[in-house]
């Protein structure tokens, strides 16, 4: 099956703008980016970049400069089995790809935490993605709709992408690759000394 990996290469990870510049931001989609295709690789696949822009990167790459939906449904519009994984999934393995192409169903979905879709198998010839919002709702809707079989990947490895700030706590907290290590060169560090959530800090800048 086809595994497509969308890249958004140019201005990526804007609600981090309060953590890191924009030149560490690229620095951190890319690293978050080989991290997820390492865990693909590792999971016995051949996955392909769609990035917006040129990027240097050893797998086959789709440059496609339209909007996220767009680019996915020009993947989509060709029918073909087809798996779909964002790219700011850092805390990825492979044991969590293997559940999410273990299922069978016509259309599996693995939500992310926040309302986002961050991985899907689809296997029907009409369904299409409409990313954005709370998109785990609106596709379990629209495969629906197409009279697709769906299923729900439950999976803690597979819901943490990194938007903001409070998502970096879980890679800290359970991550295995070089975006953990990224992140802990750069000075990044847990926050304990609240009484709620745990955050993070670097080590070189006010607490955030
Ligand atoms: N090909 C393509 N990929 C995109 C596009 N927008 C986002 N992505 C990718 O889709 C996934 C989820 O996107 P977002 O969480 O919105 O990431 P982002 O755009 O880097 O971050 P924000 O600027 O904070 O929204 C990530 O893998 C992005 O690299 C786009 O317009 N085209
Ligand atoms: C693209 C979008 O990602 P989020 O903004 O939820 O990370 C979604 O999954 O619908």
């Amino acid at each position: 099956m086809r595994v497509v990996v969308p890249f958004a290469a140019e201005q990526p990870k804007t609600r981090l703008a309060d953590v890191f510049t924009p030149a560490e931001r690229r620095e951190l989609a890319r690293v978050m980016l080989d991290d997820v295709l390492r865990a693909l690789r590792e999971a016995g696949h051949t996955p392909e970049v769609l990035t917006t822009a040129t990027i240097d990167v050893n797998v086959p790459t789709i440059v496609d400069d339209r909007p996220l939906n767009a680019a996915v449904n020009a993947v989509l519009a060709d029918g073909s089995p087809v798996a779909v994984v964002m790219a700011d999934l850092p805390l990825a393995t492979p044991d969590a790809f293997a559940r999410l192409f273990a299922s069978d169903a016509d259309v599996v979905l693995a939500p992310g935490r926040g309302g986002g879709t961050n991985a899907f198998v689809t296997r029907h010839s009409s369904f299409r993605v409409d990313y954005h919002g709370a998109s785990y709702r609106d596709h379990r809707e629209r495969a629906r709709e197409v009279g697709a079989s769906v299923a729900t990947i439950d999976s803690h490895r597979l819901a943490t992408d990194v938007d903001e700030s409070t998502d970096l706590v879980e890679v800290l907290l359970h991550g295995t690759g070089e975006t953990r290590r990224w992140l802990e060169e750069r000075g990044v560090r847990l926050d304990t000394s609240g009484d709620g959530r745990v955050g993070i800090r670097r080590d070189d800048t006010t607490a955030v």
